[in-house]
């Protein structure tokens, strides 16, 4: 069940510098459900209309509920094409590998005919894994699912980043991202990730988090509305507004 009010404080009386729609689900059955459920809809529209319909995720370990629901919707999942909006520097196989929380909990049952873009390939560098990423990203996707990390992280895009600038302003989709110092990268500093350039042929944005630290977090972004303190903020940028699906 949803409940659309927001606990971010917002004067109604100004215009929103950064939209987002704000939807608290009361569990993670709930929040799992609705997620999959809108991303599922969102896919049969496209497939109405179009060919092929393309999609892009995140990894982490939050969206895996939501994939193995969404792997269950009856689509033309052979009409589907999967990409990352990014990827730790490894092998697909590695279990820390964002293409292999896709493969294990979105890539079977009646998602198992869909068509998956891993970004990273035995023998591929990571100039060519890039290359790769950008030759497919110039295409509309009916959404791209972001996460979040507790330090306003998104994508593979981290607070105080020295190439924020730069990534920020690309004109390319995708880029290499050196994330050497950065806490919340962990152990993986080579990285690829979406720009904001490339978010942009999502014709929607999903924000899926939970706990009340991600909230927290969630909240001072918005009221800071500094991008590269909180990398998160890109999900709001452009006029397509981001959905927030959150659960305790
Ligand atoms: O490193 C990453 O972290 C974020 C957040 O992950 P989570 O485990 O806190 O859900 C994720 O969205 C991103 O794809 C991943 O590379």
């Amino acid at each position: 069940m949803l409940d659309d009010s927001s606990p971010v404080p917002h004067d109604p009386a100004q215009p929103q510098a950064t939209p987002y729609r704000w939807h608290e689900h009361r569990s993670l059955d709930t929040w799992t459900w609705a997620c999959a459920v809108a991303l599922a809809a969102d896919l049969r529209r496209e497939l109405a209309r179009r060919p092929r319909a393309r999609l892009l995720l995140s990894g982490g370990t939050t969206p895996a509920p939501v994939y193995r629901a969404l792997a269950r919707a009856p689509l033309d999942w052979a009409r589907v094409d999967i990409a990352l909006v990014d990827e730790r520097w490894l092998l697909p196989n590695d279990p820390d590998a964002n293409a292999w929380l896709v493969r294990q909990h979105l890539l079977r049952d009646n998602a198992a005919a869909a068509r998956f873009e891993s970004l990273t390939q035995p023998g591929r560098t990571l100039e060519e894994a890039v290359a790769f990423a950008n030759a497919h990203a110039r295409q509309s996707a009916v959404a791209a699912v972001l996460g979040m990390g507790e330090d306003g992280h998104t994508a593979s895009l981290f607070p105080g980043l020295p190439a924020l600038d730069r990534v920020l302003a690309s004109k390319q989709p995708y880029v290499a991202i050196d994330a050497s110092g950065a806490p919340g990268a962990g152990q993986w500093s080579k990285r690829i990730s979406v720009t904001p350039a490339g978010l942009a042929y999502a014709q929607a944005r999903f924000l899926l988090i939970q706990g009340t630290a991600k909230r927290e977090t969630f909240r001072q972004a918005v009221a800071s509305g500094d991008v590269k303190r909180w990398p998160v903020l890109i999900g709001m940028e452009g006029d397509v507004g981001l959905d927030v699906h959150w659960c305790p």
